[in-house]
């Protein structure tokens, strides 16, 4: 059993061709490798905040939310699915295990490159980047724990928003102008593997309204970095 903060090991299911060398971030505040020298700050800890759930759950609303709380980038993971995927969605045809598999490990290295010094972020990486990927599956949240793997000074959390097949129909049928029906809700939810037991998930009940929704997630995210402190 796990104690809290303590990292499991993420399930060997899925054995990612790309080299821990591509992929390991230069990730330290201070643009060391966390080592810290005497004159430069310690290096912060990054958080990567995955906000996961079947289609309609509230992922990209929730995100957009936490970005702004927490001062941190926020990717939204529909735009890295390829025009084919998306077709195939709004076909009404469910996404199988490959057609996922470059999209997850794109958003993965996206969220990576988030956390690098660069222009983009004037070389001053954040305190983290928020992630809306629907990850349904336990071996979809193995591909995204990578982007933490070997570094003491990134964190991988799920925010998994919980609600019933009547909400979730609910919300996606009065989304306007988007290519995920109603119809799609019951092929989401029969492959949704729900993060039970797994100690980097947060599971968090989204069926109030938008404000206590919101609220909650605001609430569980800052307990969870207290953790860290
Ligand atoms: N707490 C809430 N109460 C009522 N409506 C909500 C709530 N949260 C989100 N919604 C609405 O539900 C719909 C789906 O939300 P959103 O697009 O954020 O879901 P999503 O998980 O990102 O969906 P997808 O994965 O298909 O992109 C939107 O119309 C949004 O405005
Ligand atoms: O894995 C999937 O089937 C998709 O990622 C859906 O779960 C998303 O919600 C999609 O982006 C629809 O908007």
């Amino acid at each position: 059993m796990l104690s809290a903060g303590e990292r499991s090991q993420p399930h060997a299911t899925i054995v990612d061709t790309v080299s821990k060398a591509r992929i390991m971030p230069n990730i330290a505040a201070n643009g060391t490798n966390g080592v810290t020298s005497s004159t430069s700050k310690p290096a912060q800890m990054q958080h990567i905040w995955v906000v996961t759930g079947p289609a309609g759950c509230g992922k990209s609303t929730v995100g957009n939310v936490l970005r702004t709380e927490l001062g941190i980038p926020f990717l939204e993971g529909d735009d890295f699915h390829p025009a084919a995927n998306k077709d195939k969605m709004g076909k009404g045809i469910p996404l199988t295990d490959e057609d996922r598999w470059d999209w997850l490990i794109s958003l993965r290295q996206a969220a990576i490159n988030a956390l690098s010094p660069s222009e983009a972020n004037n070389f001053h990486p954040p305190a983290g980047v928020v992630v809306a990927c629907s990850a349904l599956k336990q071996k979809y949240r193995d591909v995204m724990r990578v982007a933490a793997y070997g570094s003491s000074l990134v964190q991988i959390h799920f925010v998994y928003l919980k609600l019933t097949e009547d909400v979730l129909l609910q919300r996606v049928s009065q989304r306007q102008s988007h290519y995920m029906k109603s119809s799609m809700v019951q092929s989401q939810l029969a492959v949704l593997e729900e993060p039970k037991g797994e100690w980097d998930a947060i599971t968090i009940n989204v069926e109030g309204t938008m404000e206590d929704v919101h609220r909650n997630v605001i609430d569980a995210v800052t307990e969870k970095l207290a953790e860290y402190k």
